[in-house]
């Protein structure tokens, strides 16, 4: 089976995404994502002016091969453009050799493990009654664990906080777009200190509102020192979190072993990670819990299971980053590589918008607190090309971080 064609089709349904639409001799087309928020055009001319021809004539079932040849190949290692665009040809193949074989992917990656990966949904509210409002209806919509993010006393807008301006034109959604349609990244303010303080209250009167039952994840994405990570961690283990999400940037893993030291909340890194390597010491050490790495950004279905497998040996779980900018594509692989992996963890799950589900169909079930994998063969993907032509792609940004005094800081 030859690889006829590679089509890179960017689209802009509710928000940007590029998809990889590979076409093989005998008419079996198969789909990847190749989405990186705030950077798309990058992976899309990678994928288009320097990868697509290197596919033609290859045999599509060759996929650990091609895997191999465009990473070894590219020469220049690793980092979120390269490993985004090999993740999208090697899902692509996936999708393929599913579709060829006439089952769901999942089959081949070893069948089910369990009934359902049970998934996340971003609560969030910039004061408590919203914030109540907002578990509240992920619990009426049958989640069974919730990411809280809160607004800060003092700071007009905070990440993850759905509001008018951030929610694009869904407006106060409970799943908020963090990529904000601009020609320039709005600029947002941050204050390490009001956090600290107001964190630990926002969790005591979630679960004094909620009960211990209820799964309960935060995401300190990338703001704090190791120390502060540590405080953090200390401050919020009487509120039992599932995990705290990426609580200091981890280019050097080594800053993990401070705060795993002095917490025991568990902690989950990786979703700005990409391969095996940027996990070595994480894993090795058991720096970390989860691992956030999605199957669009870490090399595909090949790059993420044989991360998994690494994991595995330290008794560390997957966690995929499961947001808007992963698109239903890269969902629907998530959730055939999810309900496969032994040591799955949760899989994080925002709504889409209703444009994306119209372009991209319906690729997952959501029932019982979880989601299930197309029963299709392959994917599962119904893309429909003529509606993804009625949204041209628009630049859009996700924000940068200042500090009070100016100083720019990890947003
Ligand atoms: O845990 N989820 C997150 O941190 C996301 O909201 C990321 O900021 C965006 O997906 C980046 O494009
Ligand atoms: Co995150």
């Amino acid at each position: 089976m030859r690889i006829d064609r590679a089509d890179v089709i960017v689209t802009s349904p509710g928000r940007n995404f590029v998809t990889l639409k590979i076409t093989t001799s005998d008419g079996v087309t198969g789909f990847g994502d190749a989405t990186l928020n705030g950077r798309e055009l990058a992976v899309a001319s990678y994928l288009r002016d320097h990868v697509a021809q290197l596919l033609i004539g290859r045999d599509a079932h060759r996929i650990e091969d091609t895997w191999q040849y465009l990473y070894r190949g590219g020469y220049w290692r690793r980092g979120p453009v390269t490993m985004a665009a090999i993740a999208a040809v090697d899902t692509a193949l996936w999708d393929i050799k599913a579709k060829a074989a006439g089952m769901p992917l999942y089959q081949l990656l070893g069948g089910e493990s369990r009934e359902r990966c049970q998934v996340y949904g971003h609560a969030s509210g910039r004061e408590l009654p919203e914030l109540f409002d907002s578990i509240r209806a992920h619990l009426d919509l049958g989640f069974t664990a919730v990411r809280v993010q809160t607004g800060v006393p003092g700071l007009p807008s905070v990440y993850g906080v759905a509001s008018s301006s951030a929610a694009g034109d869904g407006g106060g959604r409970y799943d908020y777009e963090p990529a904000r349609r601009s020609a320039r990244p709005a600029e947002e303010t941050w204050d390490t200190r009001a956090y600290l303080r107001h964190v630990p209250s926002v969790f005591d009167a979630v679960r004094n509102e909620f009960g211990p039952e209820l799964a309960l994840l935060h995401d300190a994405h990338h703001r704090l020192t190791p120390i502060q990570a540590a405080r953090l961690g200390q401050s919020l283990e009487p509120y039992d979190l599932f995990w705290l999400e990426d609580v200091t940037p981890a280019e050097n893993q080594e800053a993990l072993r401070l705060v795993r030291s002095r917490t025991t909340t568990p902690l989950a890194i990786g979703e700005v990670f990409n391969t095996i390597w940027d996990y070595q010491t994480l894993i090795s050490e058991q720096l970390i819990d989860y691992v956030r790495s999605p199957v669009t950004h870490a090399g595909g279905i090949t790059g993420v299971r044989r991360i998994m497998d690494y994991a595995a040996m330290y008794q560390i779980k997957s966690g995929m980053h499961g947001p808007t900018d992963v698109s239903p594509v890269g969902m629907s692989a998530a959730v055939h590589l999810g309900i496969a992996l032994h040591n799955f963890g949760i899989q994080e799950y925002m709504l889409h918008d209703e444009r994306t589900d119209e372009v991209f169909g319906p690729t997952v079930e959501f029932a019982g607190g979880g989601l299930r994998p197309s029963q299709e063969p392959g994917l599962g993907i119904n893309f429909d090309e003529q509606l993804a032509q009625k949204y041209p792609y628009e630049p859009a940004y996700l924000p940068t971080n200042r500090l009070l005094d100016g100083t720019v800081h990890d947003w």
